[in-house]
């Protein structure tokens, strides 16, 4: 979890200096402010998690800002600081949604309660939401969503051998979660509190990305004027992430094979003999077995980094993780950007899973995001979203899969009929397979 923020609406320095110190005690970050709009900025600037605002501020009664506030989709827990006389109205600032109050003159000891209250509040409302998740077939890791049973075993597989040191070889075309399941890897594992170090293997020059890896001695090349260790040694007992493995060069196999056989390697232009031990987790989007054959990529690498395989599959195989990401995505975004859009028209989610996502879930993130962006109303309508998305061209080539094929069958008779029983007559099947088919596929 990021470090927690507060914003402290009050034009009384002393005060402020107060919470500051105090909030500062227990690690959060604090921003001031002194006026009521300028708190409005600072809070759609920094969202922060609570807000302590005084009732009485020179430009804006406290009231005034907290219904500002309300209007906002970040969501702050609000305390109104308050004098004896003005209780009433802390009061009736609860009712329009504010956390608490606390009146003047009040001890640190009252700021720690209603901080304890807090961080108690919002834990639960954290432990709530992965609940109701869970019961809606959602799997939750970190940042990782899913709620496809494919996905699911992968995520157990990942879950066995992150105990282990064997090396990982992650399949799945760009964009499927390739970088992040070895992130998740790396968490789950013994060595989760050492570093995780990626190299992009897709680095243009190979000597570069030899010296990226292996680190160079002073003088090794034109540039190299000091000693500078590589990746590998950065992740000594942590986890090295080789992302595009495919792309290396038959030199650059020849020693990562080296490594992986002894864990020894040497620095660029260096003789000493150096050993690490970084657990290697690979990936790629290439058919690294294919390369094989064709002679592009060494057989023994191949075998030595894939001593487990994770194969991530197309976002377009999991129709059923669409809705659930979208909703993610809108989520995150929604705060990101501080934009009041707060879900999909009905057609939306049906539109996207009919539209086969070649760059996968980072796709689906990228448009998500230009529609939250672009929205003009408090839904996303298919207008906020790109014309290829809304009318998909078949990917030339790729014949579609049984699920897409049910899918546009489903669909089809959906339009036809007036009721699901008679939808589900004609397909022949019980109504409750339908029920779980529609919902499988988002169709409505
Ligand atoms: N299941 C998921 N839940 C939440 N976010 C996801 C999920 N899968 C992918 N993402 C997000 O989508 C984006 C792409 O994922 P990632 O970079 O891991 O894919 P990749 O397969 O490694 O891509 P590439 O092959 O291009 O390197 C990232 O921002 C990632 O956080």
């Amino acid at each position: 979890m990021g470090k927690r923020s507060a914003l402290i609406v009050d034009d009384d320095a002393n005060l402020s200096t107060t919470f500051t110190f105090l909030l500062d005690e227990r690690g959060y970050t604090t921003l001031t402010a002194n006026q009521g709009r300028l708190g409005i900025e600072a809070y759609d600037s920094n969202l922060p998690d609570v807000v302590f605002l005084d009732l009485k501020l020179p430009d804006m009664s406290g009231l005034e800002v907290l219904e500002e506030l309300g209007k906002r989709s970040h969501k702050a827990s609000i305390v109104m600081i308050t004098g004896h006389a003005s209780v009433d109205t802390a009061v009736s600032a609860i009712r329009k949604g504010a956390f608490d109050y606390l009146v003047k003159p009040f001890s640190s000891a009252q700021v720690e309660h209603v901080l304890d209250m807090i961080e108690r509040f919002r834990s639960l409302e954290t432990e709530v939401k992965s609940l109701r998740s869970e019961l809606n077939g959602i799997v939750h890791q970190g940042a990782f969503l899913t709620r496809n049973a494919q996905v699911k075993k992968v995520l157990q597989i990942a879950r066995q051998v992150a105990e282990t040191k064997a090396s990982i070889l992650i399949t799945g075309e760009s964009g499927t979660g390739k970088g992040l399941l070895a992130r998740l890897v790396h968490d789950w594992s013994p060595r989760s509190e050492q570093p995780f170090v990626t190299v992009d293997c897709t680095a243009l020059q190979e000597s570069l990305l030899e010296s990226d890896l292996f680190g160079h001695v002073k003088g090794a090349f034109t540039g190299a004027v000091r000693d500078k260790p590589g990746k590998v040694e950065s992740a000594d007992e942590g986890t090295l992430f080789l992302d595009e493995v495919g792309e290396l060069s038959p030199s650059l196999q020849a020693k990562l094979l080296r490594f992986l056989q002894s864990r020894e390697f040497e620095r660029v232009g260096d003789t000493k003999v150096r050993t690490v031990d970084a657990r290697v987790i690979a990936a790629t989007n290439r058919n690294l077995e294919e390369m094989v054959h064709e002679g592009l990529f060494r057989q023994d690498l191949y075998f030595r980094l894939n001593v487990v395989e994770l194969s991530m599959p197309p976002l377009r195989q999991r129709l059923d993780d669409i809705p659930v990401l979208a909703d993610h995505f809108l989520d995150h975004f929604r705060n990101m950007h501080g934009r009041d859009v707060r879900g999909f028209a009905p057609s939306v989610i049906s539109q996207l899973t009919r539209y086969p996502w070649p760059g996968n879930v980072r796709e689906l993130a990228n448009v998500i995001e230009r529609a939250v962006a672009m929205a003009s109303g408090p839904q996303l309508t298919p207008e906020d979203f790109p014309e290829g998305v809304r009318r998909p061209k078949p990917i030339a080539g790729i014949p579609p899969t049984l699920e897409e094929l049910e899918r546009e069958h489903i669909s089809s008779v959906l339009v036809q009929t007036a009721t699901m029983d008679e939808a589900a007559r004609i397909l022949g099947i019980d109504p409750a397979t339908l029920w779980r088919k529609r919902r499988k596929y988002g169709l409505g």
